[in-house]
């Protein structure tokens, strides 16, 4: 298990992380938050690329820095910009990155070769990367971090610059990686895990604002979100979320604390009416 006991990150004087306490075990745990939150700084202490201010950060009861090199060969990292040398194909550069891991080569050819496979890349793997999809791109990302066989694989914004496409193939990957470890995914993007988190974690003034399962988010709101095609009929207070054309007409979904039962329509909650209502003053 990784934990967070009363963690805190400042950089200078400005606070990116306070006494934030988090516990990971096992599935997806998406990071889910406005840009600025904060969601890099945690996992770049998670990652040991830098250290908590304060509190500290256990891998079954020991303290990550300490564990130092032992930890880090149980960790799968994509970073939010993952360099590449775009002359290697898939395979030579999972091979280089073998080497650079010391995973030995009879291993590293296997193991190579098995990632090449599960991410959907086998056509094209002694193809030059120049010519890649942004999603392609991806794929050889997470191969990379999944070449240790990781307990704990850590993607930052994995998906950004993605077409819907490449999303979607790409959350089936995640999901399907996260059976036998702990997978920490950051996002802004709702739709990237709504369905496939174990737990959606939220952090808002720079604290931990939500830890719980999607279907106990969306519950923050139940029996407070509703669509109409006349908003003007609406005369109690609300917050509109989106609105999308139907018929012709315009319809808003908005959430309002008080019972608009009788001018709208109530509908359920999902996690991008949280998101929006959570982080409704932020710039995003
Ligand atoms: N090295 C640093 N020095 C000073 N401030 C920093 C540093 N790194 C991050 N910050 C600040 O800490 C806050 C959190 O940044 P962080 O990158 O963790 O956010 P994020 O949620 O990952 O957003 P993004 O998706 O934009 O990277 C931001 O206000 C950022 O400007």
């Amino acid at each position: 298990m990784l934990s967070l006991n009363n963690v805190t990150k400042k950089y200078g004087n400005f606070t990116a992380l306070e006494n934030i306490n988090l516990e990971f075990s096992g599935g997806v745990y998406a990071l889910l938050a406005p840009n600025g939150a904060g969601k890099t700084t945690l996992i770049k202490m998670l990652t040991t690329l830098i250290s908590p201010t304060n509190g500290e950060i256990l891998w079954n009861g020991d303290e990550i820095v300490r564990l130092d090199a032992s930890y880090r060969d149980i960790i799968g990292y994509l970073p939010q910009d993952f360099g590449y040398y775009r002359n290697h194909s898939p395979r030579e550069f999972l091979l280089y990155m073998s080497a650079l891991k010391c995973i030995d080569r009879d291993k590293a050819k296997r193991k190579t070769d098995e990632l090449i496979d599960l991410v959907g890349l086998s056509d094209v793997r002694d193809k030059k990367m120049k010519k890649f999809s942004g999603g392609m791109i991806q794929r050889v990302g997470i191969a990379q971090a999944m070449l240790n066989d990781p307990k704990i694989l850590v993607l930052d914004e994995p998906t950004a610059g993605l077409d819907p496409k490449e999303r979607v193939r790409f959350r089936n990957l995640i999901s399907s990686l996260s059976k036998d470890r702990i997978v920490i995914l950051s996002t802004h993007i709702v739709s990237d895990i709504e369905t496939i988190a174990r737990r959606v974690i939220m952090f808002k003034n720079h604290s931990l604002f939500a830890n719980d399962t999607p279907t106990s988010i969306c519950g923050m709101l139940m029996n407070k979100v509703y669509e109409t095609d006349d908003i003007t009929g609406v005369k109690s207070s609300y917050l509109a979320l989106t609105e999308r054309q139907e018929n012709g007409k315009t319809v808003t979904r908005f959430t309002s604390e008080s019972h608009c039962g009788d001018v709208a329509r109530s509908v359920s909650p999902n996690l991008e009416d949280v998101f929006l209502y959570i982080y409704r003053d932020e710039a995003m």
